[in-house]
C-alpha cells in the first residue's frame, strides 16, 4: 500500500508485481466503495498483469479534497497517478462511476489507454433529481439510512444475508465511506453524461454487466455497448452490481478472456 500526493489530495494506491513485460489494468472502484473491492479478483489476475488499485477521492483512505466532486476532477487524480507511476497505454477496467471515469479519461487523453472494460457503468447514471434526493437524504440522515436500499442494489438476496460476514464487511465499508467524499461523488454522477461522446471511441471495449444489477441494469449497460462501436457485451449471471465481490471468478475470467483475445498482440 502506497500514498502520493496529487492534485493537493493524497491518494492510497498499490501496484501488484511490476513486471514490466506485463500490461497494465488500472481497476476504478465505485461509488461509496474502496480499492478493497478488487481483493479477490487480484490474484486470479496478476501473474500476467501489473495491476494498480486506489481509493478514489472521498473514499478509503484517500483525502476528502473539495467536495463536490466533477467526474473531471476524478480524472485528473488518474492522470497524475499514472504520471507519477509513468504508466501509459493501460488497460482501464472502471466499475460504475468508475467507469464514467474511463470514458471520460478516453475523451481528454486517450492515448494513455489501449482498451477499455466499462464495467456495472453507463455514458449516464440515474435522473438528477434521484441524485439530489439522495444527496439530500445522506445529508439529513447519514450514508447508513440508505445502507439496506443501497446494498438490494449492490448485492443478490443470497449474498444479503445476515449470516454473510462479507454482506456485514461491505456494509461498513459503504457506511464507513467519507459523507462528503459520497455525497460529492454522487454530485459527480448526477453531472455526467457522456452519450455524445463515446461513440468515438476507437479502443476495444467489454461492457460487464451484473444479472441481478438493480444500479445500472443489464439493459442500462447493453445499451451503453450499443453506442460503442464493435464493443461487446458480457452479463456475469448470478451478481447484481459488484460482481467482483459476489462472483470473482467469473468476473475474472471474462476479464483474462478480454484482455489475451482482443488487447495483447
Ligand atoms: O450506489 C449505487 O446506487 C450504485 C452506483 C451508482 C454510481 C456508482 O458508482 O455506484
Amino acid at each position: 500500500m502506497q500514498f502520493v500526493r496529487i492534485n493537493d489530495v493524497t491518494i492510497r494506491y498499490s501496484v501488484t508485481s511490476e513486471n514490466p513485460a506485463n500490461p497494465v489494468l488500472v481497476l476504478v472502484n465505485s461509488l461509496g466503495t474502496d480499492g478493497r473491492i478488487w481483493h479477490h479478483v487480484l490474484p486470479k489476475l496478476s501473474d500476467d498483469f501489473t495491476i494498480l488499485t486506489y481509493d478514489k477521492r472521498g473514499h478509503g483512505l484517500s483525502d476528502l479534497g473539495d467536495a463536490p466532486y466533477s467526474i473531471d476532477d476524478h480524472v485528473d487524480d488518474l492522470i497524475g497517478l499514472l504520471d507519477h507511476l509513468e504508466f501509459s497505454r493501460v488497460v482501464i477496467c472502471g466499475l460504475s462511476v468508475g467507469g464514467m471515469i474511463a470514458q471520460r479519461l478516453y475523451e481528454r487523453r486517450p492515448e494513455l489507454l489501449r482498451g477499455m472494460i466499462l464495467s456495472n457503468t453507463a455514458h449516464k447514471i440515474g435522473a438528477r433529481e434521484m441524485w439530489n434526493q439522495r444527496i439530500a437524504a445522506v445529508e439529513a440522515g447519514g450514508i447508513g439510512s440508505l445502507c439496506d436500499e443501497i446494498m438490494s442494489r449492490w448485492f443478490t438476496s443470497e449474498f444479503r444475508q445476515p449470516a454473510n460476514p462479507a454482506y456485514q464487511g461491505y456494509c461498513n465499508m459503504l457506511t464507513r465511506q467519507p459523507l462528503s467524499g459520497y455525497t460529492g461523488t454522487c454530485a459527480a454522477v448526477r453531472d455526467a453524461d457522456f452519450t455524445a461522446s463515446v461513440p468515438k471511441i476507437a479502443v476495444p471495449v467489454l461492457c460487464i454487466a451484473g444479472e441481478y444489477d438493480g444500479s445500472t441494469p443489464p439493459e442500462l449497460v447493453r445499451s451503453l455497448a450499443d453506442l460503442i462501436p464493435g464493443s461487446q457485451y458480457k452479463i456475469i449471471e448470478g451478481a447484481a452490481h459488484i460482481p467482483c465481490v459476489e462472483a470473482p471468478a467469473a468476473y475474472a475470467a471474462v476479464i483474462r478472456s478480454f484482455l489475451f483475445n482482443d488487447i495483447m498482440d
